[in-house]
């Protein structure tokens, strides 16, 4: 199911609401999305004083990229309810909720974002990084095949992932990994991008560059950052490689010879190439132009 209005997501940037200098530096980023967050990187102190900030953030926002997202605290606590309709009103791309547990957690914003009159391109995404969320994934992920529920992504939280469920966070992130895999083929059942979560140490470029490798190889649309200097990398690892470009503009000039037309299955360099070969190429080709639409 393709997702209304594509946009590349690999790399996306936690940026505290409160956080003043951060804030200022979104439009020199070269990610493909922040997220402002209301939750985790804000003091209790700060809470309100971030969520106010955000209408101005919003006043000056210059057209185009980043795709910008706002997260807000628990629905069930303090500030949550409040966060939500400041979101509302600021019309961010996306609105991330986090400590989602089931369908109810997503179906819930929905329906204020209606009642608000939301402008449709404002969507949710969902934190997946309760034990509950976990079980409840394919339902969750399923809300995806209805566009008036508005969900758009998932995004790992493998930081409350280890502290609610108590697995060693090694580096290697064997615990966590089914896990990680669940959470992809959900995503993909639902028609869903998916995010993987952050990598805490973002001195390591080494690891970092290793996480991203697995992530993208595991499936996941790109990786949520906590620090600006892991966006280059992000982006590098999750833009398709010119080899695999190549390859992929081979198989569609293959299926487009008079000789091959028609046909379901083609020999091309001693290799099998099917349709399906066909609509993955394509689909790579789209991808590395929706990144070069996006960055110009
Ligand atoms: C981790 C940090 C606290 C490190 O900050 P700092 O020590 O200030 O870093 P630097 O001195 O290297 O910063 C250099 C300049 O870059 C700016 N900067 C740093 N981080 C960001 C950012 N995220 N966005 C934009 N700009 C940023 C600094 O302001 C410096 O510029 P200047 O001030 O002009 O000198 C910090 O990086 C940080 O706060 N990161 C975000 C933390 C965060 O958002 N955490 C919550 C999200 S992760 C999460 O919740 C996980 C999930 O829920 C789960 O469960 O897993
Ligand atoms: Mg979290």
């Amino acid at each position: 199911m393709p997702q209304p209005n594509f946009s590349p997501r690999r790399s996306v940037l936690y940026v505290p609401a409160s956080n003043a200098r951060a804030v200022a530096k979104i439009p020199s980023l070269a990610c493909d999305a922040v997220i402002l967050d209301l939750e985790d990187s804000v003091a209790p102190a700060d809470k309100i004083l971030a969520r106010e900030s955000l209408k101005a953030i919003f006043a000056n926002r210059p057209a185009g990229p980043p795709e910008i997202v706002i997260r807000i605290n628990p629905l069930a606590g303090e500030w949550g309810a409040d966060d939500l309709l400041a979101a509302i009103a600021c019309a961010p791309d996306g609105i991330l909720l986090p400590k989602v547990d089931t369908p109810r957690d997503v179906l819930e914003p929905g329906d204020l974002l209606d009642d608000k009159d939301a402008a449709e391109s404002v969507r949710l995404w969902a934190m997946i990084e309760t034990p509950r969320a976990l079980v409840n994934i394919a339902a969750i992920a399923e809300l995806g095949r209805d566009l008036a529920a508005r969900l758009s992504c998932l995004v790992a939280g493998t930081n409350d992932l280890v502290k609610e469920t108590g697995i060693l966070p090694t580096a290697d992130r064997r615990y966590l990994t089914p896990w990680l895999m669940q959470m992809v083929l959900a995503a993909r059942a639902g028609g869903l991008d998916i995010l993987d979560g952050v990598a805490n140490d973002f001195r390591d470029a080494e690891a970092f560059s290793r996480e991203c490798g697995e992530a993208a190889a595991m499936g996941f649309n790109g990786k949520t950052l906590i620090h600006p200097s892991q966006i280059e990398q992000a982006n590098a690892v999750f833009s398709p490689s010119p080899e695999a470009l190549a390859e992929a503009a081979e198989i569609v000039a293959a299926f487009e010879l008079p000789e091959n037309a028609g046909k379901n299955v083609l020999a091309l360099d001693g290799r099998m190439v099917e349709r399906l070969h066909l609509i993955q190429a394509e689909k790579l080709l789209a991808k590395a132009a929706a990144i070069k639409g996006a960055n110009e």
